[in-house]
């Protein structure tokens, strides 16, 4: 745990339920609603043992999910080495991050996500299993990628099964889109693998064309899975999230399943409820001089 960051020179106060419970911050939109924040019984106990050691102790800005604009994450100082940094935005009870830290002791994980209870479970699993390579943060992720991480110092970046927003007066409020593209960019470093996944095929073809509209990211599956293998052609054959039309996907450009990435009970819902799961793997470019 690092040492508590300097008070910032003017902060705004702290406004708990603030524009966020509206669905707007600063005007913008977000992509969470206002859940419940109260810990109970083992949720409770697990922050109460772990939150000094595992929780990323953040200055607030216009929320009790903001970041403070002054603030800047040191993950040297913050886990005690210099290691490939992994960052899961949307991490819910956070079974695939500690599953990963597990799998991977030589890589860093910050696991971003604004409800708490969420974020509970997940200190319950780093104890359960004496991990030392994971922290927490309960921060609104387009502000941890636009100030609180230094820019180019992460190794990867995952974001898996994001809030869909289905009605399209909502699509607004979702989180992959153009200006997340460009958030993702600027703390990837060169080389950087961002991994999407969702199992939403209209969710799915927007996030195909926020890497192939972005100069920052090659899809490093450019052009595989078409037709037949195309989990989208899959998804317009069974109609589970969307009308069956039995088109072909001709663009296809998704990855294989990314093999660390363990199912979590929100994917088995998924799958279970017979829709598609979509991957996408995008490549950090080197900035153009
Ligand atoms: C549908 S859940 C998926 C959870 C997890 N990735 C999984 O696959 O089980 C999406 C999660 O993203 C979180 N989330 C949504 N918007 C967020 C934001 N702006 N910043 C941080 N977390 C966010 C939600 O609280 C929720 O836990």
């Amino acid at each position: 745990m690092s040492e508590q960051p300097p008070t910032p020179a003017s902060p705004n106060p702290v406004t708990p339920g603030s524009q966020a419970s509206f669905g707007t911050y600063r005007r913008q939109p977000v992509s969470f609603v206002r859940r419940g924040t109260r810990l109970q019984g083992r949720r409770q106990q697990a922050w109460d043992e772990h939150a000094d050691a595992f929780v990323v102790d953040v200055p607030r800005h216009v929320a009790d999910t903001s970041v403070h604009p002054d603030y800047v994450f040191d993950a040297e100082e913050e886990f005690g080495r210099t290691a490939p940094l992994v960052v899961e935005i949307g991490s819910g009870l956070g079974e695939a991050v500690v599953a990963a830290a597990e799998a991977d002791p030589g890589k860093d994980f910050l696991a971003v996500e604004v409800y708490r209870p969420g974020l509970a479970n997940t200190l319950l699993r780093i104890g359960q299993r004496g991990l030392t390579n994971v922290r927490v943060v309960q921060a609104n992720a387009p502000e941890v990628l636009g100030s609180m991480l230094p820019a180019g110092s992460v190794s990867e970046l995952w974001v898996f099964f994001p809030d869909p927003w289905h009605k399209a007066k909502h699509h607004k409020r979702r989180m992959v889109k153009d200006s997340f593209a460009e958030l993702a960019a600027r703390v990837l470093a060169p080389g950087g693998v961002w991994r999407l996944a969702t199992d939403w095929s209209g969710y799915a073809q927007q996030m195909r064309e926020v890497v192939a509209g972005s100069e920052h990211f090659r899809n490093a599956h450019d052009g595989e899975r078409t037709g037949a293998e195309s989990p989208l052609t899959a998804a317009w054959a069974s109609g589970a999230d969307c009308e069956a039309t039995g088109e072909q996907d001709t663009v296809g450009g998704w990855a294989p399943r990314f093999e660390g990435r363990v199912l979590t009970s929100f994917e088995n819902k998924a799958a279970n409820a017979g829709r598609v799961i979509f991957d996408l793997t995008a490549e950090r470019l080197p900035a153009v001089p």
